[in-house]
């Protein structure tokens, strides 16, 4: 098996806040990977860390054997943001989300040709938007809000999708679509790191989980990460992550 995600020694400061300490991780390619802790025990932090938002004090991280500059650069990796990070309001078309999937291809260009059209149609397709293409963004439920970026992700054909809160603000049935459709691009050979406090559908879409709490508390298969005794450690009673 070939190696998607590494990270190595991973150390990251606020100011005098520790937020990540010597972190460690590797996640092999075609894995659905959970990034599982509390509020404030460092997941958005290793998120961004890992995507090259967040340059670490220490630590070196690797995608695909390529420093994460590289691998941005070279459209590996797909993003979908927090809810709370988008300006929903923003005046944007469904099929202008997913065609920004195409512009790392096209350079400075921005001009899409037949076959970056074919490929938003396609990913519109797979995510089940096309007939919801022309609306606005703003319009749309949160799940499929969630959906059309997941969408830009497979036009831009991204080998690693990391999706930060996916399931905040979207309904149970959206969910088990949203479920469906990341474990089918698994089943293509893709790796996807989710990021959740929510544990309630990690079971039915994780393969294995990182429990997190400013360093890692435990990386092994969902079962074993699920259970009471590691849960219990990750998640504390006290509900503050301590020095
Ligand atoms: N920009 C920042 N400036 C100062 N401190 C920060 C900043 N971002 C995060 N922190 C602190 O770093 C620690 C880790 O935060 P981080 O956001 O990575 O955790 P999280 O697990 O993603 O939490 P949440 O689930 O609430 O998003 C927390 O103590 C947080 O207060």
């Amino acid at each position: 098996m070939s190696t998607a995600v590494t990270a190595r020694g991973v150390t990251v400061h606020y100011g005098d806040v520790l937020a990540l300490d010597d972190v460690d991780i590797t996640v092999q390619r075609g894995r659905i990977c959970g990034l599982l802790g509390m509020n404030g025990s460092g997941k958005s932090t290793l998120f961004k860390s890992l995507i090259g938002l967040v340059k670490p004090d220490r630590g070196t991280i690797t995608l695909h054997d390529k420093d994460p500059a590289a691998a941005r650069r070279e459209g590996l990796i797909a993003y979908v943001p927090q809810s709370e990070a988008v300006d929903w309001a923003f005046p944007v078309r469904v099929v202008d989300v997913v065609a920004m999937g195409r512009y790392g291809a096209l350079g400075g260009a921005r001009r899409l040709k037949a076959a970056d059209r074919a490929a938003v149609d396609a990913a519109l397709e797979r995510v089940g938007l096309s007939d919801l293409a022309g609306n606005q963004i703003g319009e749309l439920s949160g799940g499929q809000r969630k959906r059309a970026f997941v969408a830009r992700g497979i036009a831009q054909d991204a080998r690693l999708l990391f999706l930060d809160e996916p399931f905040a603000g979207v309904d149970k049935r959206s969910e088990a679509t949203i479920v469906e459709l990341l474990r089918s691009l698994r089943d293509e050979g893709r790796t996807i790191i989710v990021s959740t406090h929510d544990l309630a559908a990690v079971p039915a879409l994780c393969d294995e989980a990182i429990l997190l709490r400013r360093k890692v508390i435990l990386h092994g298969d969902i079962d074993t990460a699920l259970s009471p005794e590691h849960l219990g450690r990750a998640f504390g009673l006290d509900g503050v992550v301590t020095s």
